[in-house]
């Protein structure tokens, strides 16, 4: 809580302009019903135009006053929250950009999201009402009764029996609504998460034909934040009229007393009108306080919410080494590497080297290990045990930034943002020249279907790339990590949408960027042109060598060859 209190300094003096002014309308309406007392007792009661005329050209003045207060006040309130929102959400969304992995697993995406979006707008609202009626409703409740004293301390002593018990009250439904809240939010969560998840899988459920599934999926997300909503306002709304009831018997109490009081002429008529007007404007702040409970309510639950994300320690940056990479030799030395908070050993002892400039292959069944080993070259995961050397240099000791800078990295699943082809090239390196970008867009084989583009490299490329075939989608990201000139190239099953030849002519293309490139891959014909095959099978490298040496020595690796040469057969036979 204390972080987000903090983007508030930088609002100081606006906020106390806001306030100051805010505390002019309440001052106003404190003095009100003074002036009426007066304009009654002194002026109508005696029959004295002049006074009735000067004190109420004073209550007129005072209103102007209260009003341009008012107008100034919401100008402040909107541009504080407003700035306020912003602050906490840019800080938020640059906090997220450096989680680690493991961090961004323990908030789910959508949760992300609506702490992006709505758990801010809930605080912006909470302090736009703070600085325009929040604080005012409080205190005029505290002013109204002091006035009430000082206009008459006998009949004004019921308020100090009444308010500490709605006070206590408040409070008490204020802690069960932020309880409520939370919950609130974290159904929002899970809606948000369902749209999510059935507007990226759309393609399938039309396939699938699920879309009732997914009706009801949905229905039953948001019947259940309903549900948890109305409880929560339902709390907050029935103690309204409680609060009310005791303050409308209050005023009779009052009425009543001063009735008898004026009958005895111990007091004024004006007085009891004065003293029934603060109560009256007691009640009207009291109804406000349905908002402000449910305003705080929700903040505090957003709040919380927030300091979660922002809590989170920073990655800490171990070293400022930016060691630029001469040649890219991978060295895995022993490596060991577990996911965080999961028990399962998913790469054993890893060990293997491939040579500046060449090609290595790796291979293995589903859930092998072969994304995994991946992600540790980037240090998107760190390993457990064991030591990566790029050059020689332990990447341990590594600039993260400055190793992600030289590696490009293509992962199993083409992500593509929406923007042009050209600017989802330049994404890999954004002073590329434009020669740059159609040299990688050659080399990745991409470049002449970018050409019959109607906009060529201008082209607008669709939401999740929805206007490229999955092969083009995959060489785009190919030409986005060649694009940087990386001297350590990761294709993770990049090239799996590809033809035998396109492919071919892809990975003769790479040979003049005389990168060292590991390319993770389903298919005998790719493995065939690499260096080295590296045969994972579950976290272990169970062979190690040439196509040649692997159909030698690989009773596995044989057999993989062997049932893809049928399966090449039976293509062959059924195209014929
Ligand atoms: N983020 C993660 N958190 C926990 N476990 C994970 C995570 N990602 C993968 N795993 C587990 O690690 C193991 C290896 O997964 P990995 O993705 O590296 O396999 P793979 O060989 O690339 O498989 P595929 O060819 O199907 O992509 C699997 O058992 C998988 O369940």
């Amino acid at each position: 809580m204390f972080k987000i209190r903090s983007f508030l300094s930088p609002y100081r003096i606006p906020m106390t302009i806001a306030l100051t002014l805010m505390l002019i309308e309440l001052a106003v309406e404190l003095i009100h019903p003074l002036l009426m007392a007066k304009i009654i007792d002194d002026g109508i009661m005696k029959e004295d135009l002049t006074v009735v005329l000067v004190w109420g050209g004073i209550m007129i003045a005072v209103s102007l006053l209260a009003f341009a207060s008012g107008i100034i006040n919401s100008f402040y309130a909107s541009h504080v929250s407003q700035s306020f929102g912003f602050d906490i959400r840019t800080t938020l969304f640059s906090k997220v950009q450096g989680f680690s992995f493991e961090q961004l697993n323990r908030f789910p995406t959508a949760s992300l999201v609506t702490r992006m979006t709505n758990d801010i707008t809930q605080l912006q609202n909470t302090l736009f009402m703070g600085l325009r009626i929040m604080l005012r409703a409080p205190l005029l409740v505290i002013g109204a009764v002091m006035m009430s004293f000082f206009v008459n301390a006998k009949l004004a002593a019921v308020f100090v029996i009444v308010v500490p018990i709605i006070i206590w009250l408040l409070i008490w439904i204020m802690k069960k609504g932020s309880k409520l809240f939370n919950t609130v939010q974290t159904k929002l969560d899970h809606v948000n998460g369902v749209i999510r998840e059935n507007l990226v899988g759309m393609r399938l459920i039309k396939a699938y034909v699920r879309r009732n599934h997914e009706i009801n999926r949905f229905s039953r997300a948001t019947n259940e934040l309903r549900d948890k909503t109305v409880t929560a306002l339902r709390t907050i709304e029935t103690a309204m009229p409680i609060l009310l009831f005791v303050m409308n018997i209050t005023i009779i109490v009052i009425l009543w007393t001063g009735h008898t009081q004026v009958s005895n002429g111990t007091i004024q008529v004006g007085e009891v009108v004065a003293i029934v007007n603060y109560g009256l404007r007691v009640t009207s702040a009291l109804s406000m306080f349905s908002f402000i409970v449910m305003f705080l309510s929700r903040s505090r639950a957003s709040a919380s919410r927030i300091s979660e994300v922002l809590d989170i320690d920073d990655v800490e940056e171990r070293s400022d080494k930016t060691n630029r990479l001469a040649e890219g030799r991978v060295t895995f030395e022993h490596v060991s590497f577990t996911y965080p908070g999961t028990e399962e050993t998913v790469l054993k002892d890893i060990s293997f080297t491939a040579n500046s400039g060449s090609t290595v292959a790796i291979m293995g069944g589903t859930g092998s290990g072969k994304s995994s080993l991946f992600q540790l070259l980037p240090r998107l995961y760190e390993v457990d045990e064991g030591n990566i050397f790029i050059d020689g240099v332990n990447i341990h000791s590594m600039n993260s930034k400055s190793l992600r800078d030289q590696i490009g990295y293509v992962p199993q699943e083409a992500i593509l943002f929406t923007g042009t082809v050209k600017e989802n090239i330049l994404w890999g390196k954004e002073d590329a020249t434009f020669e740059e970008v159609v040299e990688a867009a050659k080399a990745s084989q991409i470049h002449e279907t970018i050409e019959k583009l109607p906009e060529k490299y201008q082209t607008k490329i669709g939401q999740k790339g929805v206007n490229l075939s999955g092969g083009q989608k995959q060489r785009l990201s190919v030409a986005r990590a060649l694009v940087r000139k990386p001297k350590l190239l990761l294709l993770d099953d990049s090239t799996s949408a590809l033809d035998v030849k396109t492919e071919q002519r892809l990975l003769k293309a790479l040979e003049k960027y005389s990168c060292t490139t590991l390319i993770i891959t389903q298919k005998i014909s790719t493995a065939q042109q690499a260096d080295k095959i590296l045969l994972l099978d579950e976290g272990v490298v169970i062979a190690e060598g040439t196509d040649a040496q692997l159909r030698d020595s690989s009773p596995l690796y044989k057999k993989i060859c062997q049932s893809q040469a049928r399966e090449e057969v039976k293509h062959a036979k059924a195209t014929h």
